[in-house]
């Protein structure tokens, strides 16, 4: 373990797997290097988990549902409840962990702790209102009971840009609904998710309730056994679109549930009446003003590393992440696009930055509009009408999330109501 992650409570730092209580090294007895992504310094290693690994913490999950799920919604609240006053108590060490993990600036890690304690505050009070309902029966004089039962044992996959939100997000609802899980962490940033689990046991969550598999480059085969299991009820996954549907075909045998949040592009529309600020009420041609304003925003943004109070933005998780972004822009600029800030790899900085970018003169078919970025870059274009505005966020198949800005409340809703997205959440934002 490479000495240099300081923690105020160094057992919150654990390079195993989690299972059935135990913190346990893989049957394969292989680890793999978790680096820092702003440094290229070594962090730590972690086990490179095996279908065999997944299928202990599986019967280890499978064996603790009956207990966990017998027990009282207030029971599993107070202890959720818990898990949350402890994951604030701890939240500069976790913060910590994901900078140095996931290359975040420490102040964004902060606020992660915090938003990834919110899932637990939330779902502690869930919990506590798990009621089943008796309604009226077609046959006189009987009544119909429903009763809430938990799904089962759940396989919960996370993604590396939240390594603790991503799994609270998980962890809180199954948890709270009585289901019995096992975790497979993004390869790259793993430690986080196991300082929670820790946090989780001191709160007195029973062993094998939460397992914790890792692996960088077993994925697939974690994966694999996870919907071929028929002990496996649920898979919920965050990630990308490529894996998602692969999830989905071989979770076919087994007709598992599963809840998939996928990647994707968010249109953005900035309407004329948005109120960019108040001198600029009325204005009927925005475009200008707002790559002006947007560029000065950017201008205020420092790319850095985390340690560095000033740093807003961190580097991306790899080299290779970085790498796809600058071919994305290659490509925009050789098809005409033109760079208004940033455009390129901060080299000074390490292999995995990359300056905020804002690109114009952009066509509906280059790649950049129709894959997914998962980078710093802001795409401009320019409209005219709401249908013609609305019918190119539609054909824009990476559609993920949209954001509409105007101040009209009635176009907000119209607008809000034909924004198709394509797949993975459902999220519309309207700044009215
Ligand atoms: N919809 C959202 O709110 C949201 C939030 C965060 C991330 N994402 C998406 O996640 C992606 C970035 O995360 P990523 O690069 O970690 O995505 P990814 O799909 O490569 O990996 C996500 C997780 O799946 C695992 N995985 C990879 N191959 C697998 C397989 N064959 N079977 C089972 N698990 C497998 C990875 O190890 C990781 O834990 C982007 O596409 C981003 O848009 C979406």
């Amino acid at each position: 373990m490479a000495p240099k992650v300081r923690l105020n409570d160094p057992s919150l730092l654990v390079g195993k797997n989690f299972i059935n209580g135990e913190w346990i090294e893989s049957i394969s007895g292989k680890r793999f290097d978790v680096i820092d992504p702003a440094t290229g310094e070594l962090v730590g290693s972690c086990p490179e988990s095996t279908a065999q690994d997944t299928e202990d913490a599986i019967t280890s999950a499978a064996a603790a549902l009956p207990e966990w799920r017998s027990r009282t919604g207030r029971d599993r609240s107070r202890i959720l409840r818990r898990w949350y006053d402890l994951v604030m108590k701890n939240q500069q060490d976790l913060a910590t962990l994901i900078s140095w993990e996931n290359g975040k600036a420490k102040a964004d890690a902060s606020g992660e702790v915090i938003f990834a304690s919110s899932f637990l505050e939330w779902f502690s009070e869930e919990a506590a209102r798990i009621y089943g309902d008796v309604i009226p029966h077609s046959a006189p004089g009987f009544r119909a009971a429903v009763v809430k039962e938990p799904v089962g044992v759940c396989g919960l996959i996370t993604p590396w840009n939240f390594p603790a939100a991503m799994v609270t997000r998980k962890l809180g609802p199954a948890l709270a609904a009585g289901c019995t899980v096992v975790v497979k962490t993004a390869g790259e940033p793993p430690f986080t998710a196991n300082a929670l689990a820790v946090l989780g046991e001191r709160s007195g969550i029973p062993k094998g309730v939460i397992n914790i598999v890792t692996a960088l480059d077993n994925t697939a085969e974690i994966g694999e056994t996870f919907c071929k299991s028929n002990t496996v009820r649920k898979i919920s996954f965050t990630g990308s679109t490529r894996v998602g549907k692969l999830l989905m075909q071989q979770s076919s045998s087994t007709l598992k549930k599963l809840s998939l949040e996928l990647g994707g592009n968010a249109p953005f529309i900035v309407f004329n009446d948005a109120h960019i600020d108040l001198a600029l009420q009325g204005a009927i041609d925005i475009y200008p003003e707002f790559i002006r304003r947007l560029k000065e925003s950017v201008s205020n943004f420092k790319v850095g590393h985390r340690l560095d109070a000033q740093t807003t933005h961190g580097p991306l998780v790899t080299q290779s992440a970085a790498e796809r972004v600058n071919s994305l822009i290659q490509d925009a600029l050789q098809n005409g696009a033109k760079v208004e800030a940033g455009g390129k790899r901060l080299h000074d900085l390490g292999p995995n930055f990359f300056a905020p970018t804002i690109l114009t003169n952009l066509k509906p078919d280059m790649r950049i509009v129709n894959e997914e970025i998962f980078g710093p870059v802001a795409p401009i274009f320019r409209f005219e009408t709401e249908d013609g505005v609305v019918n190119f966020a539609n054909k824009c198949e990476v559609g993920l999330a949209s954001y509409i800005y105007t101040q009209d409340v009635t176009r907000a809703a119209s607008v809000s109501r034909v924004i198709r997205l394509w797949h993975g959440c459902a999220k519309h934002g309207s700044n009215v």
